[in-house]
């Protein structure tokens, strides 16, 4: 062969390549794999790669700063199979056309970053995943991981060992004569780690070169520093019952509750983490029941402080003489108290955590958790703590507090239950919507910022997808998300129905709240501000107009509505196509379908697209 005819031909043929993908292992090789499966030098092997890929013949995934990774176009295109790809020194796994299992799997280890360039989703795992991984044991959290990433990496479970010991490595408890100590593994921990790092009066005094006796009302503090040098510290510390509460739950809780109650009680501290409507406030009942003191329970809205109140009245022995409800409309304290995060972050309110000996504070939604509620919990320390929540964002600065002032996250594998029925996996169908009239189109494009979003926002063309999607699904009780109160106003005109504000009275929302439970009403209009924290269980269908929400949580948190166990739930996302809230939405629906729940995208269907 003559040096112009090997320019000319390719270097490999593609039989060749899938000899190289099969003695390699994996479903996709690099060109370094290649060339080390053939007599091609790496150079070779990578212009060999892409002369095939410019065929068609391959594709290649990118992913920065690391060799791309190749695979045939046929495996590709037969199967839209999924493809988890392991990057163990980045610590970051690339999964294609990952199933439901496969996210809800990964979401207990590792957080969603973004997408890469070829559309890949990409994992990270950092320190702080491991730390918080709802696992009970190390082997546990090491067999998802196999069992997800079909491959080991020693290199990748040596760092998670790591972590996952480090994370063990301070523990505080509480003394046989009653004070609080802190433990670490080593002397050198102590002395290198927590002495040098804690001042002297959170630090009472050495008991031995690895405990010192600590300020018990400190513990906090205490736990934030640590947690901040790289030391999440374990807290076995004894905590106070409070006054004993008579209660028996009137339900068997399922496996998995009676579980996550175990694990609580353990503890003494945590958060129950599964999705919306699989059962968090029924297994929290069980930890009350558990620890069998009074209760204090905060929650994000008025509206779900009286559902707290009829759950609890229909699932245990408590009766309404037990509970107390405190918030903007009443204000009475009770062996059981459920009080808005509001009403309870106010200073005037403060009797509320000092006047009764509570054994328990459930916090309901915990990442909605505000700032004057986080620094009031640095007191409740001494209590047993409980996180309800269905949306772990691990990117939220919320994290730290979480963890450190409430506790650890107690969970359950997200695809058991989805599998075992207990919770129905909704469908969420992004559709884009062609702008209703040029009008429309030309003012998005000359205005900027904010404006630019409301524009998209208002789209008139959504109003005739709504309309369609209604027509689609005749029987269904629906719910029309919007962002602003124009756009609601519109929407709720054209298709008839009401539309719940902020600026609508408590009592209105109330009516037309019970009207859509019963049945009466089967479309309501909902403004942003309407739908914090209120529990619309009979949702068959969300349509979000606009404004999935200034965050994700918000975003998983209306995907949640539809999501209760009963029927077939939809939900249907419009954004104007060709517009930043296209690229919004879409951001938004990655972290729902990171948390297990399955997307689609499709044209609208009412407007026709005309090719822009
Ligand atoms: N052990 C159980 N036995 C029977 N029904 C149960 C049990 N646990 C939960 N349920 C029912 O399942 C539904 C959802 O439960 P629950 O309200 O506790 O879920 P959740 O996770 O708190 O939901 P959300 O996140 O939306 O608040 C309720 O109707 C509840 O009565």
């Amino acid at each position: 062969m003559t040096t112009e005819e090997s320019a000319d031909t390719p270097a490999i043929e593609l039989d060749a390549v899938y000899d190289a993908i099969d003695a390699v292992g994996r479903p996709h090789l690099t060109a370094t794999e290649l060339s080390r499966k053939t007599d091609l030098t790496p150079e070779e092997a990578r212009e060999a790669l892409e002369a095939l890929a410019t065929d068609g013949e391959i594709q290649r995934q990118d992913v920065s700063g690391v060799e791309s990774i190749w695979y045939p176009t046929d495996v590709a295109e037969v199967t839209d199979r999924e493809r988890v790809i392991l990057f163990p020194d980045r610590r970051e796994v690339v999964v294609e056309h990952p199933d439901q299992f496969t996210r809800a799997q990964l979401s207990q280890f590792a957080r969603l970053g973004d997408s890469n360039r070829s559309g890949g989703y990409v994992y990270e795992l950092r320190e702080a995943d491991i730390w918080a991984a709802p696992h009970e044991s190390l082997d546990d959290l090491l067999a998802t991981m196999r069992d997800v990433l079909g491959e080991r990496s020693t290199h990748l479970e040596e760092w998670v060992t790591s972590q996952w010991e480090r994370a063990r490595k301070f523990r505080l408890y509480t003394h046989e004569d009653g004070y609080v100590v802190l433990a670490a593994e080593s002397d050198e921990l102590m002395g290198n780690v927590a002495r040098p790092k804690l001042d002297d009066d959170l630090l009472r005094a050495p008991i031995s070169d690895s405990e010192s006796w600590v300020d018990a009302d400190a513990t906090a503090e205490i736990k934030r520093t640590l947690y901040e040098a790289g030391y999440p510290v374990r807290d076995d510390r004894e905590l106070a019952t409070g006054e004993p509460l008579a209660m028996e739950l009137r339900l068997r809780l399922r496996d998995y509750q009676a579980d996550w109650v175990e694990r609580f009680t353990e503890q003494g501290s945590g958060v129950f983490v599964g999705p919306p409507g699989s059962g968090k406030t029924v297994a929290a009942m069980g930890a009350m029941a558990a620890v069998g003191g009074e209760t204090l329970i905060l929650v994000p809205s008025r509206e779900l402080a009286t559902q707290w109140r009829d759950e609890l009245v229909r699932h245990t022995t408590l009766t309404d003489e037990d509970i107390g409800e405190y918030h903007g409309g009443e204000k009475e304290i009770r062996p059981v108290t459920i009080a808005t995060y509001r009403t309870a972050g106010m200073d005037r309110h403060r009797k509320l955590f000092d006047q009764r000996k509570w054994g328990l504070v459930v916090f309901d939604e915990v990442h909605h958790v505000p700032a004057p509620i986080y620094r009031r919990s640095a007191d409740l320390q001494t209590k047993h703590r409980l996180g309800l929540t269905a949306t772990p964002t691990r990117e939220s600065d919320d994290e730290e507090e979480i963890f450190t002032l409430v506790g650890p996250p107690i969970g359950t594998d997200w695809g058991k239950l989805f599998d075992e029925g207990y919770v129905a996996e909704p469908e969420v169908e992004i559709r884009l919507v062609p702008w209703g009239t040029d009008d429309e189109r030309t003012e998005y494009a000359a205005t900027s910022g904010h404006d630019r979003r409301q524009a998209a926002a208002g789209n008139t063309g959504k109003i005739d997808e709504i309309r369609y999607t209604l027509a689609e699904n005749p029987a269904a009780k629906a719910l029309v998300f919007v962002e602003y109160l124009d756009d609601g106003e519109a929407i709720s005109e054209a298709i008839d129905a009401p539309f719940i504000s902020g600026e609508t009275r408590h009592a209105e929302r109330e009516r037309l709240f019970e009207a859509f439970r019963r049945g009466e009403q089967d479309t309501l209009v909902v403004s942003r501000v309407g739908d914090e924290g209120i529990d619309l269980p009979d949702a068959e269908l969300a349509i979000v107009a606009s404004g999935l929400g200034g965050s994700r949580r918000q975003g998983a948190q209306r995907a949640g509505r539809t999501m209760r166990p009963a029927g077939d739930a939809r939900m249907v996302v419009l954004a104007t196509r060709g517009t930043t809230e296209e690229d919004f939405v879409r951001r938004q629906m990655r972290h729902l379908a990171s948390k297990g729940i399955q997307v689609t995208e499709r044209d609208a269907q009412a407007v026709e697209t005309v090719e822009e």
